[in-house]
C-alpha cells in the first residue's frame, strides 16, 4: 500500500525565513494526521505546498499517488479547506457548491444527492438558498468543508476546522471527519485545538520552526519516553515545542 502523503525533505524558504525544513514524512491511506505547530511553525505553508498552492524550494512530495509537481494529476484527488474557506459572496451556498462539482466534472445527480446530503448534515438546509454573503464565520466554514469533499477526494487538507464553530457544529465536524476516515479516506487535519486531535488522530506530527520535531501516535507523545509517565497532549506539544504553559496556546 504506497502512502496517501510522502515527503522527503520538503523545504520552503521566503528570503532569509525559512518556514519548512527539511520535512520528511509518510502517511498511510486512511489515516486522520494531525499537524499540530505553535503559530509561524509552517503549517499551513506545508499545507500550500502539498495541495501544489506553493512549489517548494527543494525536497519532494506525492499525494495520491502523484508528485506535487504535476497539479493537473493532483488536484483532482485533494480537497483543501484553508484557514479562510475561498467562496464567491455574490452566489448562494447552493450555487457555490454547484459550481465546485462542476469544476470537478461531478454528475449533476450525483452532486445533488451529496449536496442535500452536506446541507443536513450541517444543518444548513434552509440557508442553502441564501447568498453567502449572509453566512456567518461558521456557515461559512461548514461551506468550505462540504466544497472540499464534496467529489469524494482521496486526500482532504483541513486547517482549524472547527474554528469558529458552536459546539454542535463543532461535534459534526469532528463526527464528518471520523466518518471520511473510515471510507478510507486520508484527512491531513492541522489545528491548534488539541483534544480534537487527541479525539480524531491516528498518527501526529509536531512541528516547530520549520521542523518536525516529534512524531507518533497521540497515546505515544502523550507517554513520556524516560518514565512512561502519562501526560496531557497539551504538556507533549508544549515540552517538545519548548513554550511554556504562560505562552497561551489555545487548547478549546
Ligand atoms: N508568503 C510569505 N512570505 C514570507 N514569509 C512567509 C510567507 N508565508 C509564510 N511565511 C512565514 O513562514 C513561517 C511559517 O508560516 P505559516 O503560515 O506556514 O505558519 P503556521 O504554522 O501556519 O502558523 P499559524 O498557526 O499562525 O497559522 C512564518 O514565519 C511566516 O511569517
Amino acid at each position: 500500500m504506497s502512502p496517501a502523503i510522502e515527503t522527503e525533505g520538503l523545504s520552503k524558504r521566503y528570503d532569509e525565513e525559512v518556514a519548512v525544513n527539511d520535512l520528511s514524512v509518510s502517511i498511510d491511506p486512511g489515516t486522520v494526521y494531525g499537524f499540530l505547530g505553535p503559530n509561524g511553525a509552517g503549517k499551513t505553508t506545508t499545507m500550500r505546498m502539498l495541495t501544489t498552492l506553493t512549489r517548494p524550494t527543494s525536497g519532494t512530495a506525492r499525494v495520491a499517488g502523484a508528485s506535487i509537481e504535476d497539479r493537473d494529476t493532483v488536484t483532482p484527488h485533494i480537497g483543501y479547506l484553508p484557514d479562510e474557506p475561498p467562496l464567491y459572496d455574490e452566489l448562494t451556498g447552493r450555487e457555490q457548491l454547484t459550481y465546485i462539482a462542476g469544476l470537478r466534472d461531478l454528475p449533476e445527480a450525483e452532486t445533488h444527492e451529496r449536496m442535500t446530503d452536506l446541507f443536513d448534515r450541517f444543518d444548513l438546509l434552509e440557508d442553502a438558498d441564501k447568498r453567502i454573503d449572509s453566512y456567518s464565520t461558521g456557515m461559512r466554514k461548514k461551506l468550505g468543508i462540504m466544497q472540499a469533499v464534496i467529489h469524494h477526494p482521496r486526500v482532504v487538507f483541513l486547517d482549524e476546522p472547527t474554528t469558529g464553530l458552536d459546539p454542535r457544529a463543532a461535534r459534526t465536524m469532528r463526527d464528518t471527519i471520523a466518518e471520511l476516515a473510515a471510507r478510507e479516506m486520508t484527512i491531513f487535519l492541522s489545528t491548534h485545538i488539541l483534544p480534537v486531535v487527541d479525539e480524531l488522530a491516528d498518527s501526529v506530527g509536531v512541528i516547530h520552526e520549520g521542523r518536525l520535531v516529534a512524531e507518533g501516535a497521540p497515546e505515544e507523545l502523550k507517554r513520556r519516553a524516560e518514565t512512561g509517565e502519562q501526560r496531557s497532549l497539551e504538556d507533549a506539544f508544549l515540552d517538545v515545542t519548548h513554550d511554556t504553559p504562560e505562552t497561551n496556546v489555545p487548547t478549546r
